[in-house]
């Protein structure tokens, strides 16, 4: 586990195997009903790898919510206040565009959810907070880059999470018009749990701001070799032009009449122009600030387990 080496780094560096083994110490089991549930996520991801990783992540996170919750009391007894009502426990969850951030949010929620202490998980994407096309367009903006999100929508919106308050609105963000819904909102309502995943949600703040990492209790990285998410993006673009882009309302309609060359021609040309260095330039050198980094080997399973020491 902890070589002489990795004693000065904040992390503790954990194989896949020496992550599993923790599982022995989840005191949460998975009944065979709830297995059958989260395959109904629509998701394809391997049971042993919800059992082996995820599990225990839960655990890990049951764990912070409590000691977090623990803090808060002591606090509030030192300031000599009568005790206030828990605010919603924030998790980001951060990674490359289609390095499977979506997948490992909702199983998180989904696994979060059955611990008793804390049954209320909500889970918002940071692409509601994109700026229209129009306005990237008008200003020349990439999308997915940091500067194409209202950052200060997106902070004051975490802060009034975090801050307890009764009902929150986000602006909702549409894959299929591949645009902002004009006018739609979402409300979150104090969850006990509030998972916030992006892109760009560890990006640092504009010198003089108050960044949306300090609203943050937890933080998960997503990571992988950026030649495997290259192929999982090219593999789901592939994926929805058989499925979703069959519909006639959707902005990449297109893309399913044309010859699969020409498609995925688009989609490389995508990839290399926008995702690609969005996150070699923007994303990956948030990395460091994670509480924990998941990193996968080409097949989806989680090889590695960073966790930072407290
Ligand atoms: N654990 C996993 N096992 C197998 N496939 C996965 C896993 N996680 C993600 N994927 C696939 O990889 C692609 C990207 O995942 P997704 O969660 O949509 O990424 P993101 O939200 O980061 O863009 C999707 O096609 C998804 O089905
Ligand atoms: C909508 C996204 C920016 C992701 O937003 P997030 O919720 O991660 O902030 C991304 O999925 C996207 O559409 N990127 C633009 C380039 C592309 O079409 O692949």
């Amino acid at each position: 586990m902890a070589t002489s080496l990795q004693q000065h780094t904040p992390y503790v560096d954990l194989s896949r195997e020496e992550w599993s083994a923790l599982r022995a110490r989840t005191p949460l089991p998975l009944t065979a009903a709830e297995v059958e549930r989260l395959r109904g996520l629509g998701d394809v991801i391997d049971l042993t790898e919800v059992r082996e990783v995820y599990l225990p992540l839960s655990r890990l996170l049951n764990l912070y919510v409590g000691a977090t919750e623990g803090l808060r009391g002591a606090v509030s007894t030192f300031l000599g206040g009568s005790p206030q009502p828990p605010t919603p426990f924030v998790i980001a969850v951060a990674g490359s565009v289609a390095v499977g951030k979506s997948t490992v949010s909702r199983l998180l929620r989904s696994l979060l959810a059955r611990w008793p202490e804390h049954p209320r998980v909500e889970l918002v994407t940071t692409d509601g907070f994109l700026l229209p096309n129009a306005e990237l367009r008008r200003r020349g903006l990439r999308k997915g880059f940091p500067e194409s999100y209202d950052r200060r929508a997106l902070t004051r919106f975490v802060a009034d999470v975090k801050a307890g308050r009764a009902e929150v609105e986000a602006p909702v963000y549409s894959h299929l018009t591949y645009d902002i819904v004009p006018g739609a909102r979402l409300t979150v309502r104090r969850p006990d749990i509030l998972i916030l995943e992006g892109l760009n949600v560890l990006q640092p703040a504009p010198p003089g701001r108050v960044g949306l990492a300090d609203y943050f209790d937890f933080s998960v990285y997503v990571d992988a070799r950026p030649a495997d998410i290259r192929r999982w993006y090219l593999d789901r673009f592939g994926k929805l032009r058989a499925t979703a882009f069959r519909d006639p309302d959707s902005y990449f309609a297109k893309y399913a009449a044309v010859p699969e060359k020409e498609a995925m021609e688009y989609a490389e040309n995508n990839w290399r122009t926008i995702n690609e260095p969005n996150l070699l330039t923007n994303i990956a050198p948030t990395r460091g600030r994670a509480t924990l980094v998941l990193q996968k080997s080409e097949r989806h399973t989680v090889r590695r387990v960073r966790l930072r020491k407290l």
